[in-house]
């Protein structure tokens, strides 16, 4: 057992560097979290916190429900994988593996029986003799994940293990993520500004952005109910539509339309209203509130097509996801915006209105 707890962590560099602000978070064994955030968001800081590379200016670390939040990093059983991959390139990829397990006196037929299990889950067994500098960058990145998982740690810590990996590799090496923790019974976090790998390897989702935790929930809740602007503008590609409108009683209007608010108690001048542009349609359709506009720019995708459509009477835009088969006539065209695919925001606060 070594759930991770997190308790009103903050760390602060200086007066006015404080890239961790009282975050709170849960990880139990075998979930996987991932801290996701723009660059400088305080992801890393977080990381290091949890590792003990850095000390909280408050807060707590807690790993199966013992306090070490002064224990030095060397005594947490915790393994980390960094973007640089951090490899001895003077060892073959068996002792780079292995280092870990010498160093901690097991024996040598225990060793290599760990080091031939985890070397085949990764399809490393033929690569043991060469040394680092003879490796393509993707099979780097797997001796890095091997020496990690082979050392049977209480939990893993990955800051960004794929950014330097090419498109295609990245997806492959994703995959074997994916596989691999899926059969740890640790907690693993995991620290990415991906919002792929955020949203096809983790149990759980931190957004952060500026130190502060925006929301901490699955990725299908993250995306389907983000809890303020911040996260709905931030996952999803292409970006959810955002849009500050005037509200009229229970509408906020659009150009020449209405919309329906969602019922409150104190209805506010303006909102914001955020739709996905794979929840606009084109043309009518019963369950959707239909809007007209002018199709200034179409951008070919392959499988799909993005539509930028002028609303008429108002100087808005909305981007509009369709088959790459749809076809319509002319510039001038209608939408539809998907009803229960609306998403309303304060403006002073980014909030979720309900
Ligand atoms: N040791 C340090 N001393 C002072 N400031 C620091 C230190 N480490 C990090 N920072 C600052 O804290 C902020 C957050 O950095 P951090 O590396 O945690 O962000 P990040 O979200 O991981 O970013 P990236 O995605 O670019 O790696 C940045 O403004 C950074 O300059």
């Amino acid at each position: 057992m070594a759930k991770l707890e997190l308790q009103n962590l903050r760390k602060q560099f200086a007066p006015s560097v404080v890239p961790v602000k009282d975050i709170t978070i849960e990880v139990e064994d075998g979930e996987f979290l991932t801290l996701l955030g723009p660059s400088g968001c305080g992801k890393s800081t977080l990381l290091r916190l949890i590792a003990g590379l850095e000390q909280p200016t408050q807060g707590k670390v807690t790993i199966g429900g013992k306090n070490v939040t002064s224990v030095p990093p060397g005594k947490r059983n915790i393994s980390m994988v960094f973007q640089s991959y951090a490899l001895y390139p003077h060892m073959t990829v068996f002792e780079n593996i292995s280092a870990a397990l010498k160093l901690r006196k097991i024996p040598r037929e225990e060793i290599e029986k760990r080091v031939n299990d985890v070397t085949q889950k990764l399809g490393l067994e033929h690569l043991l003799t060469r040394k680092p500098g003879q490796l393509s960058g993707g099979q780097r990145q797997r001796v890095a994940l091997a020496r990690s998982l082979v050392r049977d740690p209480d939990i893993f810590l990955l800051d960004e293990p794929l950014s330097n990996l090419d498109a295609l590799l990245r997806e492959q090496v994703r995959a074997d993520l994916k596989q691999l923790f899926e059969t740890q019974n640790k907690p693993v976090v995991y620290v990415t500004h991906d919002q792929i790998e955020a949203m096809t390897l983790s149990d759980k989702i931190a957004v952060l952005c500026d130190g502060y935790l925006q929301q901490l929930a699955s990725p299908h809740e993250i995306y389907t109910a983000p809890a303020n602007k911040f996260v709905a503008g931030f996952v999803g590609s292409p970006q959810m539509n955002l849009i500050t409108l005037d509200c009229q009683g229970n509408h906020a209007v659009l150009g020449d339309y209405k919309i329906f608010l969602p019922q409150l108690k104190t209805q506010p001048h303006q909102v914001i209203l955020g739709i996905r542009p794979e929840d606009i349609s084109l043309g009518d359709i019963e369950t959707g509130e239909t809007i007209a506009g002018h199709l200034f720019l179409v951008e070919d995708f392959g499988k799909e097509k993005l539509l930028s459509v002028r609303v008429n009477g108002s100087d808005q835009t909305l981007r509009v996801m369709v088959p790459a088969d749809r076809t319509w006539e002319g510039e001038m065209i209608t939408i539809s915006l998907i009803k229960k695919q609306l998403h309303w925001f304060y403006v002073e606060t980014g909030d979720r209105l309900n």
